[in-house]
């Protein structure tokens, strides 16, 4: 445990998933999938991989508050931050300079997320378990309430965390998924097609499209869809906050035929009161509304869950402040019996997210019940613990970490804006 932290390394590395079109949607119209990527180095030799999510030119910013955030960290023992892991996190998200760029919310808690993720990566290598077990353990030996929580969720964590799910059953089975790789706005119809196809094949029988551009698209694509899935297995809509209130209203309306279960990211990510109001007037279409990617923190996820404004919880292990926060927030989600089901439609979100996932079912929610975790099909070959799918259900990770190491070949490749990929690019 005595591993001193003596230097964070940050790095702008990005994918040109626009040039397919892989990850468009009605809002981002050419997503290039990026990392802020940290490696943490210790006195021993052991490793700490941390990243957060964004998109292309966005990375260069995160990049520079993560190095702000470096003298926070290098110096200090992991034992020393996870003994009191509480006043870490407020070390980083309360800096008295920085915080006004927040307070936790936007760049500077996507770059504490960077960093938390490295530690936590940090210490469940040191002690040789996936994260996901890390926690688990330390439910089971109780060590929870002293370690990690935040404070608000002390007191709920008590009560909530009597659940237990079957580990021996998540080993076996997995955790159920659903993927959003057939779907994205930018593909034609004919891609969808095929594949639509061939995740049927392999057993996908929960499905998500792009929606929210133009109206009759939408229609076409959501009817090929359900024709192809047939009746009874499950479809979801995702807007990217493309609408306001009323139209995301009648525009939904428009497409419930196609019986989607929900519509995730209506409007305004910061819209509570027009999230509880699109819930209230599509609740008789049996339509539930999904949001979190783009929630800031656990604070709005609070209101949220207190408004009824969403029937489905989606975490994301790189916008909130890392496995601290998803923790408060899957504690609330329990306490208002609001299912979980995790966004990750990123580079190394499913990585990430998978663990999270697992800790929920095994320590707090024990159910399966309208719960699944998302899940693209982008990427993985460039990290050294890929996600493993079978049957449409996430494998528990077997590797001690938080699975978001990326191969070093892969890293050089695609730094931005040096790396072979770039260069190639920038010069056609
Ligand atoms: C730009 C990204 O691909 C988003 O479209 C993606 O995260 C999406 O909202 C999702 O739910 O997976
Ligand atoms: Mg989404």
């Amino acid at each position: 445990m005595l591993h001193k932290i003596i230097n964070l390394t940050v790095r702008d590395v990005r994918f040109p998933t626009s040039v397919e079109q892989h990850g468009s949607d009605a809002m981002h119209t050419d997503p290039d999938y990026s990392a802020a990527y940290v490696v943490l180095d210790t006195d021993r030799g052991l490793r700490g991989f941390g990243l957060t999510f964004t998109l292309g030119k966005g990375t260069e910013i995160v990049v520079c508050a993560v190095e702000a955030l470096a003298a926070l960290v290098v110096g200090k023992s992991l034992q020393e931050i996870v003994s009191d892991f509480r006043g870490f996190y407020r070390l980083l998200t309360s800096d008295g300079q920085m915080r006004w760029l927040g307070p936790e919310k936007g760049v500077t808690h996507l770059a504490t997320a960077a960093v938390l993720n490295a530690v936590w990566d940090l210490w469940a290598r040191s002690e040789g378990k996936p994260l996901w077990k890390l926690l688990v353990d330390m439910v089971s030996h109780r060590k929870f309430r002293s370690k990690v929580c935040v404070q608000d969720v002390i007191t709920i964590s008590c009560s909530v965390c009597v659940s237990s799910g079957s580990r021996d059953q998540m080993q076996k089975e997995g955790y159920p998924a659903y993927t959003t790789s057939c779907a994205w706005l930018g593909y034609p119809d004919q891609q969808l097609k095929q594949l639509c196809t061939d995740a049927l094949k392999s057993g996908w029988t929960k499905f998500k499209v792009k929606v929210g551009a133009d109206l009759e698209d939408d229609i076409r694509r959501c009817r090929l869809i359900r024709q192809m899935i047939g009746p009874n297995n499950t479809l979801m809509i995702d807007a990217n906050q493309r609408w306001d209130v009323a139209e995301a209203i009648s525009w939904v309306s428009r497409l419930s035929e196609f019986k989607p279960l929900w519509i995730e990211e209506p409007t305004s990510p910061d819209d509570i009161l027009g999230h509880a109001a699109i819930s209230k007037a599509l609740a008789p279409l049996g339509i539930g509304v999904a949001t979190g990617e783009q929630c800031h923190n656990r604070v709005m996820f609070k209101q949220f869950l207190q408004a009824s404004a969403l029937q489905f919880v989606q975490i994301d292990s790189c916008r909130l402040g890392s496995v601290n926060e998803n923790l408060a927030v899957l504690l609330m989600a329990h306490k208002f019996q609001v299912p979980v089901c995790p966004h990750a439609g990123g580079v190394g979100l499913c990585e990430l997210v998978q663990h999270l996932i697992l800790f929920d079912y095994i320590c707090v929610s024990a159910s399966l019940d309208s719960r699944m975790c998302e899940y693209v099909d982008h990427l993985h070959k460039h990290f050294t613990s890929p996600v493993v799918i079978q049957d449409a259900h996430y494998m528990p990770p077997k590797d001690p970490g938080y699975s978001c190491e990326m191969l070093e070949a892969s890293v050089q490749k695609h730094q931005y804006p040096e790396g072979d990929v770039w260069k190639l690019h920038m010069n056609k």
